[in-house]
């Protein structure tokens, strides 16, 4: 089954959001963990247990596994491949991007079913243009798998490089109607997806991709339920907010962490 209809069934069956795993040193030190890979280890354990079958979507942070080097690479693997027994859905937060040869190589490392790290979607960057990313998508359908593509990011520094106007549509622009290109015809949506911050302020963009809309920066950054019904309103059934701090500052109580993700659900599915 194609990864726009996994997410679709895991949305409707979950809610729609999606937890982060970011294992930031602060929350190693709240968890009162060691900031070591005994300490990341802990951490992703727990992560697993609280969200592994119980939400749709869990994102880790690749950054913070990756700054332990190798064994916390390790420890991203087991807890990738943990999580996805469950049926739980794996964005893995990467943002890749590079030209096409070595684009290919990145999509095998991390959308082949075959691969030790293979996820159910992944993070890209398209700074490198949108064709870069060919080998993505191709990858990605062949294995059933999905691609999140930056298009209006969290970050205040985005807008300098994605409202700029290439012709007469902006670079943001132009990345959202490629993608809704990409997933046309495709039901119930498409497996390739937008990544559109909750801070942005205001869209100014066609967002009906026939995709998903990972919407970061939900919680510790200051987006907020009211910011996704206004920014996401004729597309809302695409939305997956993702946060991560947000929930995970209730841990390490495994209980405390599900009913977070619980209460995020419940806010949004109000809406
Ligand atoms: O691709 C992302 O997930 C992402 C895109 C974006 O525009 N902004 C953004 O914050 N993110 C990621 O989403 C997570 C946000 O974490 P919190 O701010 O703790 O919820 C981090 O892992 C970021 O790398």
């Amino acid at each position: 089954m194609s990864f726009g209809s996994r997410a679709r069934a895991a949305m409707a069956a979950y809610g729609p959001a999606c937890v982060g795993i970011d294992p930031h040193a602060e929350l190693l030190a709240e968890w009162e963990l060691p900031d070591s890979v005994e300490g990341l280890d802990r951490f992703a354990s727990i992560c697993v247990e609280a969200f592994a079958g119980h939400v749709a979507f869990v994102k880790p942070q690749s950054a913070f596994f990756e700054r332990f080097g190798a064994q916390g690479v390790v420890i991203l693997e087991r807890t990738i491949q943990d999580l996805r027994h469950t049926g739980t859905l794996v964005v893995l937060d990467v943002k890749r991007g590079d030209i096409g040869s070595t684009a290919a190589a990145y999509a095998d490392a991390y959308l082949d079913e075959d691969a030790p790290m293979a996820a159910d979607a992944i993070t890209v960057s398209p700074f490198l243009g949108f064709g870069s990313l060919q080998p993505f998508f191709d990858v990605a359908e062949r294995n059933d798998a999905g691609v999140f593509v930056l298009a209006l990011t969290s970050n205040k520094e985005g807008p300098e490089v994605q409202h700029a106007l290439n012709g007469d549509t902006t670079v943001a622009g132009g990345m959202l109607s490629q993608l809704a290109a990409l997933n046309a015809g495709q039901s119930p949506m498409g497996s390739f997806g937008a990544v559109v911050g909750a801070t942005i302020g205001d869209v100014g963009e066609d967002l009906a991709i026939n995709g998903p809309l990972l919407v970061p920066g939900f919680g510790a950054q200051g987006g907020t339920v009211n910011d996704i019904r206004r920014l996401f309103s004729s597309v809302i059934d695409n939305v997956i907010p993702s946060t991560s701090r947000g929930v995970l500052a209730e841990g390490p109580d495994v209980s405390a962490l599900r009913d977070s993700v619980a209460r995020v659900n419940s806010e949004l599915v109000g809406s």
